[in-house]
């Protein structure tokens, strides 16, 4: 078996002070102990992400898809749980426990995030190019000339035209802005890729586009991705293997062919049925 870029073992996040009950394993009320009402937004969640592949994440609102993708990105510490990335320190180091510094690190150089809402990845205000220069600086770049080369290799590979560099987020469409923020996610040439709802809430034409580009992009950068949807038919165009969630828990994972056309878990197969 090749090496995996990304592995997680036992990753748990919670909100929520817990008690002797939901400690010890009581039965939640889906992720909600009935007695403290902790939350166990991700409970127990093991991946193994390989080279240059899709892994969709599907379950549905609340199953604790952005609570995996957000802590995989340091936006908020994990309560267990051990991750390791190959590109760092060889995959002998537990990334979780590293400093603020070294997350930063692991931000700039081996993992992008792409979000569902724009104005989360990006600087609304700034231009479009000093977006993604800012990502390229936090890097450690510091040659104009060769920034603003990588900045027009970027734009391109995401299809913004050069004459619209200038401009800021704010002015461009829902599906442009997404773009930008792929272009700056892949700034600094990172391993992995996180994608979060990226096409939810934009008009199908441009969802497809934006879908496109992802499938290119992993074809032209060999890049690895993690990519989270609710939608089976963005799952069902890009993932080569999908793992569903429930109430903080993988319930079922597999090749997405396999999910999709033959669920083996209950819920996995009412969530494929409901869209036949
Ligand atoms: N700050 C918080 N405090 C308490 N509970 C939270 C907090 N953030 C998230 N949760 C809970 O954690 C669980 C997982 O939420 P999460 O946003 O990860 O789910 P999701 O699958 O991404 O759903 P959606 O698609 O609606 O974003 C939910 O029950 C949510 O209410």
């Amino acid at each position: 078996m090749e090496q995996s870029v990304l592995k997680v073992e036992h990753l748990t996040v919670r909100y929520g002070r817990t008690c002797e009950y939901c400690r010890n394993g009581g039965k939640l009320d889906k992720n909600t102990c009935p007695h403290c009402k902790t939350v166990w937004a991700c409970k127990d969640v093991n991946i193994e992400l390989y080279e240059g592949e899709i892994l969709g994440v599907v379950g549905e609102s609340g199953s604790g898809k952005s609570t995996l993708m957000k802590s995989l990105y340091f936006d908020f510490p994990v309560t267990e749980g051990r991750g390791y990335l190959r590109d760092y320190e060889g995959g002998e180091e537990e990334i979780f426990s590293q400093s603020l510094q070294q997350k930063k690190f692991i931000k700039n150089h081996i993992m992008g995030m792409v979000y569902q809402n724009p104005m989360l990845g990006l600087k609304m205000d700034y231009s479009s190019a000093g977006n993604i220069a800012e990502k390229l600086i936090a890097a450690g770049h510091r040659n104009y000339a060769r920034m603003n080369d990588r900045v027009t290799e970027l734009l391109d590979a995401v299809e913004i035209l050069q004459s619209r560099k200038k401009e800021p987020p704010k002015n461009f469409s829902g599906g442009m802005q997404q773009r930008v923020q792929i272009s700056k996610a892949l700034a600094n040439n990172p391993a992995i890729l996180l994608l979060d709802e990226v096409t939810t809430g934009l008009d199908l034409s441009v969802q497809a586009r934006v879908l496109e580009l992802i499938r290119t992009i992993r074809q032209k950068f060999h890049i690895s991705m993690l990519l989270v949807s609710h939608d089976l038919a963005v799952i069902r165009m890009l993932a080569d293997r999908t793992i569903v969630m429930l109430d903080g828990r993988i319930i079922e994972q597999g090749l997405t062919d396999q999910i999709l056309d033959d669920p083996q878990h209950p819920y996995t197969q009412q969530l494929v049925h409901s869209l036949l």
